[in-house]
């Protein structure tokens, strides 16, 4: 028999023969080839497995609300297993214990502080989603990893790691008390609930007070949305008094929390010199459409469904509406400002994704003067008639702005942050607030003075 036939036979008897003591291999979910696999690794160095276990305990039951913030329970249950990982034996699997090189296989037990995301996230993670979830029926899980490929046959060391490791993951799962899972789902159904009520509140966002943004970028965790909180420093986030902080009571855990709430159409500045935190801000708002952990330093950060950012980049064109800036097209795009097809430039493509953003109704939308094309958000004395900046168009004319909010960070765009409704500004990581009229009284003396200067 081949390598793939003898491991094929032995996870088919292994699944279909295996009942552990509460914990079942969840046969039904199996196609073969597709929901459950054990393969050799590509150095052969490892057998690699995935199969999927129901725990059976009815948790819903036991922990008596409303099932919609069971994924915070699948959460915390699943991070239970990963933190035991390295001290049980019987988990080694889960991580590739033993396999040379077993590095690569550390994924599955990554911390993850992720609850529920809409979008596809850190899909190399184990974690909350709909693969791993708990209902009345027990806890689901898919339990995939390596082991050392056994020399010679093996089917039976091989059946002994995977029913050992479902019965560590079943012993882990059933032993976690209910009151150890009861935050997080609580934690759950309080954002899903509070993001739900933002619309009636006006608002687009809230970030509450205590919030930490900052993060750690790992290996298998080197995005904002998807990493950790930041070790060491992590200083809180306290909304100004300036800001009007709003008061929101916490739908499902009781009690009330206050912080900034971004409203509904208005221009909100995140402003400030050189590294205060101004992207972190705007990646936590950003992150705010997913639940988190308890401990993540989101959990209580909600924003829209439907939020986006827009930024710099150059991409292929096809019928694209650039006409809110751009009057007239250059040489080398073809078509019109009300459908462009060529290669866009940064600042075109830009253009597309914000007038993209407003005529789909986006509530929210983020710019950050890191990733933006300078010339589409403020005027330079080179550009063309033909240019009507982001700055201009929220002066003049902020009707084009339709229903969508809009959050920007910038340090150097002045006349933008001239044109916001409210400017919160970042000094070491810690907000307070300009008044707007003070901050155009600022930089118009600052202006004359340039011009003076230069006219010298
Ligand atoms: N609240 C915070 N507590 C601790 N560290 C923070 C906090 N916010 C941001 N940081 C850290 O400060 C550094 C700079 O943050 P960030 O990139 O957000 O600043 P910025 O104002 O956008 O910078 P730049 O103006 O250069 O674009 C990063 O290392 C970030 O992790």
């Amino acid at each position: 028999m081949d390598d793939a036939g003898r491991w094929d036979e032995a996870i088919g008897s292994f699944l279909h023969s295996y009942t552990g003591d509460g914990t079942q291999i969840d046969s039904s979910r199996v196609q073969p080839g597709i929901t459950a696999f054990l393969v050799r690794s590509f150095d052969g160095a490892a057998l690699q497995f995935s199969f999927p276990v129901v725990v059976q305990r009815n948790l819903p039951a036991e922990i008596a609300l409303d099932p919609a913030g069971a994924d915070g329970a699948a959460a915390t249950l699943i991070e239970r297993v990963k933190g035991q990982a390295e001290s049980v034996p019987a988990l080694g699997p889960l991580y590739g214990k033993g396999v040379p090189g077993s590095q690569r296989y550390r994924d599955t037990i990554e911390p993850y502080t992720v609850i529920h995301s809409d979008e596809t996230l850190a899909s190399h993670l184990w974690k909350a989603d709909a693969r791993n979830f708990c209902d009345c029926e027990g806890i689901h899980v898919i339990l995939r990893g390596a082991m050392p490929c056994p020399d010679g046959d093996g089917r039976r060391q091989v059946a002994d790691a995977l029913g050992g490791l479902a019965d560590a993951v079943g012993t882990i799962v059933e032993k976690t008390p209910a009151r150890v899972v009861d935050a997080s789902w609580l934690a759950s159904l309080d954002q899903k609930r509070l993001r739900r009520g933002l619309r009636e509140r006006g608002l687009v966002a809230f970030v509450a007070d205590g919030s930490k943004l900052a993060r750690t970028l790992t290996h298998h965790r080197c995005f904002f949305r998807v990493a950790g909180p930041k070790t060491g420093v992590n200083i809180p986030f306290c909304c100004p008094v300036e800001l009007d902080p709003v008061e929101l009571g916490l739908p499902a855990s009781g009690g009330t929390v206050t912080g900034l709430g971004i409203r509904q159409r208005e221009v909100l500045a995140i402003a400030g010199s050189n590294a205060q935190g101004k992207s972190t801000f705007l990646e936590g708002i950003l992150a705010g459409r997913d639940d988190h952990a308890p401990h993540d330093g989101r959990e209580l950060v909600v924003t829209a469904r439907g939020a986006c950012t827009a930024e710099s980049t150059t991409m292929g064109l096809a019928g694209a509406d650039i006409s809110m800036f751009f009057s007239t097209l250059p040489p080398g795009v073809s078509g019109t400002v009300r459908s462009v097809h060529g290669m866009g430039s940064g600042s075109m493509t830009m253009a597309w994704q914000v007038q993209s953003a407003i005529a789909r109704h986006a509530p929210l939308l983020i710019i950050d003067e890191d990733r933006a094309a300078p010339n589409l958000l403020v005027k330079s004395c080179l550009q063309k008639e033909e240019i009507t900046p982001l700055s201009e168009i929220l002066f003049h004319d902020r009707t084009k702005m339709g229903d969508t909010a809009l959050v920007f960070a910038a340090c150097a765009m002045d006349t933008l942050i001239a044109r916001a409704d409210r400017i919160m500004v970042l000094d070491r990581h810690e907000a307070s607030a300009i008044d707007t009229g003070e901050f155009r009284r600022m930089l118009a003396e600052t202006l004359r003075k340039t011009a003076d200067g230069l006219e010298k």
